[in-house]
This record gives structure tokens, C-alpha cells and sequence, in this order.
């Protein structure tokens, strides 16, 4: 229900042209039951004239019968486009509502989410969503105001005539929608929840193609997507027979009304309680008021799927930013030191603190280095100094002020970092470089080419910086993929450098000399090196020793260098 009135609440901007769409909505059925019941009444009433030898006056029933046709039709029209109008401009606002809320989450608040899975909640969920009105709102208040209206105008003429209709009316309009929702509510609400991970399921499946061919031969996994696609096609198809099924029990429930009005009628035209012409009158509007509540199965089967997406989607809103992104903040420094003192960060459910008592400065043309095994806590430092996390101990400044005095992205600005996993678009080198730097002019980018000891590869390829990388860079090695990310960083002009493993991948010669071009290169600017290889740490002006979160040595190369016999970490 909560998440129903959240749905209203959504709606509220286009609340007036959804009233105007739901009352042309009801002015259409109306308008049918009246062409109908006018028919009725005209062509009895010529047959009975007829019988009877009298003069009938043709011209009011055929104009209103003509007044009602295109009445119907106008209000059919009206009702499409206000309808469709305000649909529109709920979902144009309701998709980048969603991004702009998914946004700030990412990426720590939506480590759980396969990306598929949000796919599906952006595509599959809102489309849902996008329905709610035509589908479920308009024919259910819409269906109410006719039903009011056909009932009324049945009572004037007798109230037994009336309670049959309104109780047909009952049946077909909610009895049998809440069996339909009853018997369709499990499926519905699996296909919601299951669709999207079928989704996932589905993508994770193509990404890990090369994999699967060869761990699973026997295509285990294709057999575990085949049986989820299967349970979903049962769903569908269950939810289809029902639809089909509770459409035609509204279409018999109305062929009775027509009888009920008939049987009941007819005692009346024979003790002059009624004319001869208002029997089929009735009748033939009964027949016709079933229109009005025909779409209404559907729109209760439609309702749990519909709640389930909205729920998925309100599920992943109210989910705290890990870091305000919106508020007041001061206008970030150009340059300055960021500084952690006592910096403590704990994973929720982690049972010991990722780190713990971290003392680190990144100054303006001091290069430090972090060495420790894996899980020791160097990515954590990563996502700490670009604000996708808070600490929950000790303090992070920028030029001397807390980082939470600045906007997070104003902040990340002033940071360029080569993170372990760095993801290369779909595109070509050269939109890929200047993803960092979209102004930067191609002597920059060879430049920056230069320094990661790509340049070569680019030149060597018949396309040079208009090569297309391939989805996640599959046109590239890994350590082609590496020194290209790594020279997008470089691009980035900003005071800190943060490289996390930026030679993974080349061989010790390659590594050495580009080590030494980016240090080089980044002789003003803070740089953090984070490694478990020792290239460039001899020219490092501070190696801190990380273990399990903590730091159990720091000093210079001289100091740290000959307790490792071998690599550090
Ligand atoms: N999102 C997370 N939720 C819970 N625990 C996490 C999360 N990310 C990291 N951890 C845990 O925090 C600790 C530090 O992880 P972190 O990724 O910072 O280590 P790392 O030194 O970068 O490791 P590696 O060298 O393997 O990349 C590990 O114990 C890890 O399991």
C-alpha cells in the first residue's frame, strides 16, 4: 500500500491531465452504452410505429444516436492523447528521477548489484511503472464514474432492473478481477522478482562466454538459464490463459445482464410499467456498460507485478548515499595536501576494520608508496581519498579542511587515479583518452601515450587513435588495456596521483621505464603508488607497510627496501 501512495505521489505533477484522461475515458463508455441504448430504443420504437400503423418522428433518436457516435469518437481520441501525453511526461520524468538517485549510490552503495540487474530495474521496472496509469489507474476510476452513471440511469426506470445490473456489474468489474489477481498473484509477482535476475543471469552468461567454454562443456549453466527461462515462459503463459479466460467471463457476464434485463423487463412491458421501446433500450445499454469494466482483470493481474517493480525501485532509492552528495559546500582548493590522521573504515558486517589508525599525507611533489599483501586495506585507502566512502574514525582534510566540507565530485577533480580495474569504454583509443580530458589536444594525448609507453601500439595500428578498443577493451592485451588507462590518468591534470598496480601486466623492462617517465612526469604533483611490484619504489620519498588494515612500518626506500628480500607485499 505504501508503495502504491509513493506511486501516487509520483504521479502528482501530471495529476491534472490524468483526471482530464480518465474523464474522457468514462465519457467513452458512456457515450457507447448511450449509442447503444439509443439504437435499441429507435429501432424498437420504428418497428412497434410500424406494427401499429402510427407516424414516428425519426429525427431526435437519429441525433442523438449520431451526437453519441461522435461523442465516443471524440472522447476515444481525447482520451488516447491526454493519456498518452501525461504517461509520457511521468516516465520522461520518472527515468532520470531514478538515474539521479542511482547516481550518488554508485559505486559503493551498489557493490550488491549485478549491472544487469539494475539494467532491468531501469528498463523493466520503469516501463512497468509507466503503465500503472493507462493500465491500472484510468480503467479502474474511469470504469467507477461509468458504472455510477449506467446503474442511475437503469434505477430510473426500475430498481429491480438496476440491482441485477449493478450486481453483474459487481462481478464482472470485481469479482472477477480479485480471482484473476488471486490466482495470477504468484506468477505476477515471480515474474517481477525473477525477470530481472534472468537478466543478470543472462548477461553474466554472454560476459563469461570464454569461461564457460572452458569450465563447462556440458553447459551447466546454459541448462541452469534454460530452466529459469522456462519458468518464466510458464508464468507468462499462465498469466496469459488467465487474462484470456477472465476477459471472456466479462464478455458472458454481460451476454447475462442482457438476458437478466430482458427476463425482468419483459413482466413490466406487459403490465404497461415500461414501453415497449425502453426494454431493449435498457438491455442493450446493460450489454454495453460491460465495456466499461472489461479492462478491469487485467488491471488487477497487472497490480502485483506493477507493485513489485515499484518496490524494487523504492528499495534502491532509500538507500543512504555512503557520502552526502548534495548540500551546502565550500568551493575546493586548486591544489593543497590531503591528509588522513587516524583514519579508521569498517565494511558493515566486517568483522575487524579494513583500516585502522592510518596516518598518510599526499603533499604536492611527495611521492609515497603503500606496500602490503592483498586484503591489507590499499583499495579501501583508494575509496576513502575519492570520498566513495566515509571514515568512521579519524579525520580526511583537503588544504587543511575537512573533506566533508566539499562536494564529493568537486573534490575528485583535484584527483587523478589509475584504479586497479579500470574500465575502457566500447569506443576508440582516442575517445577512451579523453574520457579524462575531453579537450585534450592529440599532441597531449600523445604525449601522455608517451610517458605510458603506448604510443607505439597506437602508431603501429593502421587506424592509430581511431582504433576501436572492443567492449571492456577485448581488442586489447592486458597490459596494452593498462598503459592505455594508465595514460587516460596521466591526462587528467589534476594535484594527486593516485596509481594503484599501474604495471600490471608488462615485463620488468617495460615496467622500469615507465615507472620512471610517469614519475618523471608527475615530479609537482602528490603521487601515491600503490604496488606489490618494486619498480619506482626506490624513488619513492616515503614506503608505508600495510598489514591487515594497519601500518606496521613506513620510512624512506633506504629504510623499508632491505627488509624485503625479495618484492614487497
Ligand atoms: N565492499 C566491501 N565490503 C566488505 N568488505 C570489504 C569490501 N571491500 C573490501 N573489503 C574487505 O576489506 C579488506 C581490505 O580490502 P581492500 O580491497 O582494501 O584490500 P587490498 O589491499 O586493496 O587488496 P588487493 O591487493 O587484493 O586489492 C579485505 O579484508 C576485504 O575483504
Amino acid at each position: 500500500m505504501r508503495d502504491f501512495v509513493r506511486l501516487l505521489a509520483l504521479m502528482r505533477p501530471q495529476a491534472g491531465w490524468m483526471a482530464l484522461a480518465v474523464l474522457l475515458s468514462a465519457v467513452t463508455s458512456l457515450s457507447h452504452a448511450g449509442l447503444m441504448a439509443a439504437s435499441g430504443w429507435f429501432i424498437t420504437a420504428a418497428a412497434l410505429a410500424g406494427a401499429a400503423g402510427a407516424v414516428m418522428n425519426p429525427f431526435t433518436a437519429s441525433a442523438a444516436i449520431r451526437a453519441f457516435a461522435l461523442l465516443r469518437t471524440a472522447a476515444r481520441y481525447g482520451e488516447r492523447i491526454i493519456g498518452h501525453e501525461a504517461t509520457l511526461k511521468f516516465v520522461a520524468h520518472l527515468r532520470p528521477w531514478f538515474f539521479a538517485h542511482l547516481v550518488p549510490l554508485a559505486p559503493a552503495a551498489l557493490e550488491d548489484q549485478h549491472s544487469g540487474d539494475l539494467l532491468a530495474r531501469l528498463k523493466t521496472d520503469i516501463d512497468r511503472l509507466e503503465f500503472a496509469f493507462l493500465r491500472i489507474l484510468s480503467p479502474l476510476l474511469a470504469a467507477l464514474l461509468a458504472v455510477v452513471v449506467v446503474v442511475a440511469f437503469a434505477a430510473a426506470y426500475d430498481a429491480a432492473i438496476a440491482l441485477a445490473l449493478a450486481g453483474l456489474l459487481l462481478v464482472a468489474g470485481v469479482g472477477l478481477p480479485v480471482l484473476a489477481h488471486r490466482l495470477g498473484a504468484g506468477p505476477a509477482r515471480r515474474l517481477a522478482r525473477d525477470t530481472g535476475a534472468f537478466e543478470a543471469a543472462l548477461v553474466d552468461h554472454l560476459e563469461g562466454r570464454a569461461e564457460l567454454d572452458i569450465y563447462d562443456p556440458e553447459n551447466r549453466h546454459r541448462a541452469r538459464l534454460d530452466a529459469a527461462s522456462d519458468a518464466l515462459l510458464t508464468d507468462e503463459r499462465w498469466l496469459a490463459g488467465l487474462a484470456a479466460a477472465t476477459s471472456a467471463g466479462v464478455g458472458m457476464t454481460g451476454q447475462l445482464a442482457l438476458l437478466a434485463v430482458l427476463l425482468l423487463g419483459a413482466p413490466l412491458v406487459l403490465a404497461g410499467q415500461l414501453a415497449g421501446a425502453e426494454l431493449p433500450m435498457l438491455a442493450l445499454m446493460a450489454l454495453a456498460a460491460f465495456d466499461a469494466v472489461a479492462p478491469l482483470p487485467l488491471a488487477l493481474q497487472t497490480l502485483p507485478a506493477t507493485l513489485a517493480s515499484a518496490r524494487r525501485l523504492f528499495t534502491l532509492m532509500d538507500r543512504p548515499p555512503p557520502v552526502p552528495e548534495r548540500g551546502v559546500f565550500r568551493p575546493v582548493p586548486a591544489a593543497g595536501a590531503l591528509v588522513f590522521s587516524q583514519v579508521g573504515l569498517t565494511y558493515a558486517g566486517a568483522g575487524r576494520p579494513a583500516l585502522d589508525g592510518i596516518d598518510l599525507a599526499l603533499v604536492p611533489g611527495r611521492h609515497v608508496a603503500v606496500v602490503g599483501p592483498s586484503g591489507s586495506g590499499k583499495s579501501s585507502l583508494v575509496a576513502l581519498a575519492l570520498r566513495f566512502r566515509a571514515p568512521d574514525a579519524g579525520t580526511i582534510t583537503f588544504a587543511g579542511a575537512d573533506v566533508a566540507a566539499f562536494e564529493p565530485d568537486g573534490l575528485r577533480r583535484r584527483i587523478a587515479v589509475l584504479a586497479q580495474a579500470e574500465h575502457l569504454f566500447a569506443e576508440t583509443l582516442l575517445d577512451n583518452l579523453r574520457i579524462a580530458d575531453p579537450q585534450a589536444s592529440l599532441a597531449r594525448c600523445e604525449q601522455a601515450c608517451a610517458t605510458a609507453a603506448i604510443l607505439p601500439f597506437v602508431a603501429s595500428e593502421p587506424d592509430g587513435f581511431s582504433t576501436f578498443v572492443g567492449a571492456h577493451g577485448a581488442g586489447l592485451s592486458g597490459g596494452e588495456a593498462r598503459r592505455l588507462a594508465l595514460a587516460r590518468t596521466l591526462l587528467k591534470d589534476a594535484p594527486i596521483l593516485i596509481l594503484d598496480e599501474p604495471t600490471e601486466g608488462l615485463d620488468p623492462e617495460t615496467e622500469r621505464r615507465v615507472m620512471d617517465a610517469v614519475l618523471d612526469a608527475a615530479r609537482e604533483r602528490a603521487v601515491l603508488l600503490i604496488t606489490h611490484r618494486p619498480a619506482g619504489l626506490d624513488r619513492m620519498d616515503e614506503i608505508l607497510v600495510l598489514e591487515a588494515g594497519r601500518i606496521v612500518a613506513r620510512g624512506t626506500p633506504a629504510e623499508i627496501l632491505p627488509r624485503f628480500g625479495r618484492p614487497p607485499g
